[in-house]
């Protein structure tokens, strides 16, 4: 792979969701960015430091130590008592160089990887922090797999920076500046000749590792592609088994699986023949030196000992040398990883409380839409919701119908303040949603989703999930409303049961009650059932009605279903048809106006007779 190609795979490599990308002039400022988060750690780091400094001072003591052994052992060939001591010495001051070298080594590594530990966990609270704060509109365009990536791979590359650029620079910089200077101290000629390997082993190195960083990533593209076809694969199994979907699956899984393989081959071709060109341009080196310093030797102008030096300098300066090319990745990697990573952290809310926000206090309870207009961002300024107006009191009952992709859905989210609104006012108790705190205006308002979530954790842990410190017959009193204290009884755990992917499997309607019941035992101001009974038969949901009453006579209940007797009895009903409240009013009077709403009606009651749909069913 040359250097073009792998530019080309950086700029194809498109960052996550694309509103996280990094440009690469930021790279710099992240640079420095991560050193002063390390350095908020400054003990840690100074005794990461001083110890680097330290082990390569020793390290680059041992070649004079085995020099001057060497040279040592040529007088006991003579057969001097002084030149056995003194190798005695020698090799004892050896053995404790290299016993204090690794131990200068061990603190280096300890607090180098500790720095970077402490920055990685400070990272991904306030990362997780972030994801959990950013708005709906942002998870609507993000792909959840890609926010993993970056929490994981690129904050990865944030955290190693410390150890394997920061520290390692001084390492390298201490060994190969100060090991080049006693090199050509002690002899210019021979010196520079045993540094010869230096710069191509660098540059073979830098370019090495820059292609593998090209290639890497995107390998992590490739990779990220075949969990994404895993997860999908699994989370619909029963779809892909149901129609026969196997083969199809199984194909795309290979198709995805042999570009990483064959970028897998690549990197190792990659590494193999760069590693290849570095070894031998080292070996050449040392036959240089070994030519050289031999006849300086046999002239008599060289001893042994200092030839030693040379060359165990040489071996002791290959594998820093070698590095240089990691330390360069090193850099690069964080500063787009970190760029990344502190461009999501960075990132505007969206949705956030306004400046000097207040707690909501609810009073009375009334709840009013007024002109309220609301297009999805990145819609292309399709509303999605047109000039709705409605005002709901404490104890009413709200039914919500309208066909599909009709609004119904995008109402309910407004009030919990999901996405904001263009225009108009939502307030409750004349206080506007937009200008109180989110955390109050959530505790007031509560949505069961149509698709019922559970955590992988007790059904008592589920229910009590807003309200943790929720007793156990408040739970339950939760569960029985929900019609579901019954069911769980029946359990041989009870309420310890564990639920979700690694638990028991519950029924479309279990889960369903479980989610309402986990509304009810918060008993917000605002309750709002998004289509959350329409997995419950019908005689089990009049029982939850009637439950429920108790809990609704002092709150605003929101009703939304398609299934009209879920929704008849309610005070008064709103007909939704393309973002507009087309038809209003109790089923009596919506009956009797003739209109849409007598028309789904008339198709629900009775099924059997043809009955002409709305436009708004016939365009769905
Ligand atoms: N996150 C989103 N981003 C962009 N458009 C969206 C988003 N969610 C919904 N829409 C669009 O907004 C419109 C209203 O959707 P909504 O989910 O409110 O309908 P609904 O009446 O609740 O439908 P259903 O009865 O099927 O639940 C639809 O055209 C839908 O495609």
């Amino acid at each position: 792979m040359n250097s073009d190609t792998v530019g080309r795979a950086r700029a194809r490599v498109k960052a996550p969701g694309h509103l996280v990308s990094a440009q690469w002039g930021q790279g710099l400022g992240t640079l420095v960015r991560i050193t002063r988060m390390a350095l908020r750690h400054p003990w840690q780091v100074a005794i990461a430091i001083t110890a680097t400094m330290i082990a390569s001072g020793l390290q680059l003591a041992i070649p004079r130590l085995l020099g001057q052994a060497v040279d040592h052992a040529q007088g006991i060939i003579g057969g001097g008592q002084e030149a056995q001591s003194a190798l005695w010495i020698s090799a004892i001051t050896l053995l404790v160089v290299s016993v204090l070298r690794g131990l200068f080594t061990l603190t280096q590594n300890y607090f180098s990887e500790s720095v970077g530990h402490t920055i990685g966990y400070e990272l991904r609270l306030a990362y997780y922090e972030k994801i959990q704060r950013l708005s709906f509109a942002f998870h609507d365009k993000v792909h959840s797999g890609d926010l993993i990536t970056v929490g994981m791979l690129d904050l990865d590359g944030v955290r190693m920076f410390f150890a394997t650029g920061l520290v390692r620079t001084v390492l390298l910089s201490v060994l190969i500046g100060v090991g080049a200077y006693l090199l050509i101290s002690t002899d210019a000629v021979l010196g520079l000749l045993a540094l010869s390997f230096v710069p191509f082993v660098a540059w073979r190195s830098s370019v090495a590792q820059l292609k593998l960083r090209g290639t890497w990533l995107i390998l992590q593209e490739k990779l990220s592609g075949l969990s994404r076809v895993m997860e999908e694969n699994l989370g619909g199994i029963r779809v892909v088994r149901a129609f026969a979907g196997q083969k199809h699956e199984m194909d795309k899984f290979d198709a995805a699986s042999k570009e990483a393989l064959n970028l897998t081959h690549q990197r190792v071709n990659i590494r193999v023949r760069n590693t290849s060109a570095m070894t031998f341009s080292f070996f050449f080196s040392m036959g240089l030196v070994l030519w050289f310093g031999g006849n300086m030797v046999i002239d008599g102008t060289m001893t042994v000992g200092t030839l030693t030096t040379f060359l165990t300098f040489m071996t002791i300066l290959q594998m820093p040398v070698r590095q240089l090319g990691m330390m360069v990745n090193s850099y690069a990697r964080a500063s787009t990883c970190g760029s990344r990573l502190f461009n999501l952290l960075d990132m505007d809310l969206g949705i956030d409380d306004a400046p000097g926000a207040t707690d909501l206090k609810v009073t009375e309870g009334t709840l009013k839409f007024d002109n309220v207009d609301f297009t999805f961002p990145g819609s292309g300024g399709q509303k999605a919701l047109s000039d709705v107006s409605f005002e709901a009191h404490a104890g009413q009952t709200i039914g919500i119908v309208g066909a599909p992709g009709s609004g119904k859905t995008t109402l309910a989210h407004l009030i919990p303040r999901f996405y904001d609104i263009d225009s108009g006012s939502i307030t409750l108790d004349g206080q506007d949603i937009s200008k109180v705190t989110l955390r109050s205006l959530r505790q007031s308002v509560a949505v069961v989703q149509q698709d019922s979530f559970l955590f992988t954790t007790t059904i008592e842990n589920n229910i009590a999930y807003g309200d943790p410190w929720a007793k156990e017959p408040k739970i339950e009193r939760a569960a029985e409303s929900a019609q579901l204290h019954n069911y769980v009884m029946g359990l041989p755990g009870g309420y310890d049961t564990v639920v979700g992917e690694r638990g028991v499997s519950l029924s479309g309607g279990q889960r369903q009650r479980l989610s309402i019941a986990r509304t009810l035992v918060l008993k917000p101001a605002v309750m709002v059932f998004d289509d959350s009974t329409a997995a419950i038969d019908a005689g089990t949901e009049h029982r939850i009605r009637s439950a429920i009453k108790r809990f609704a006579k002092d709150r605003i209940t929101i009703v939304i279903a398609h299934r009209l007797s879920s929704l008849m009895h309610a005070d008064f009903i709103l007909f939704m048809e393309e973002g507009k409240i087309v038809e209003r009013g109790s089923h009596e009077e919506l009956l009797a106006l003739n209109g849409r709403y007598r028309a789904l009606f008339d198709l629900q009651v009775r099924p059997g007779e043809d009955i002409a749909p709305t436009p708004a069913e016939a365009s769905s």
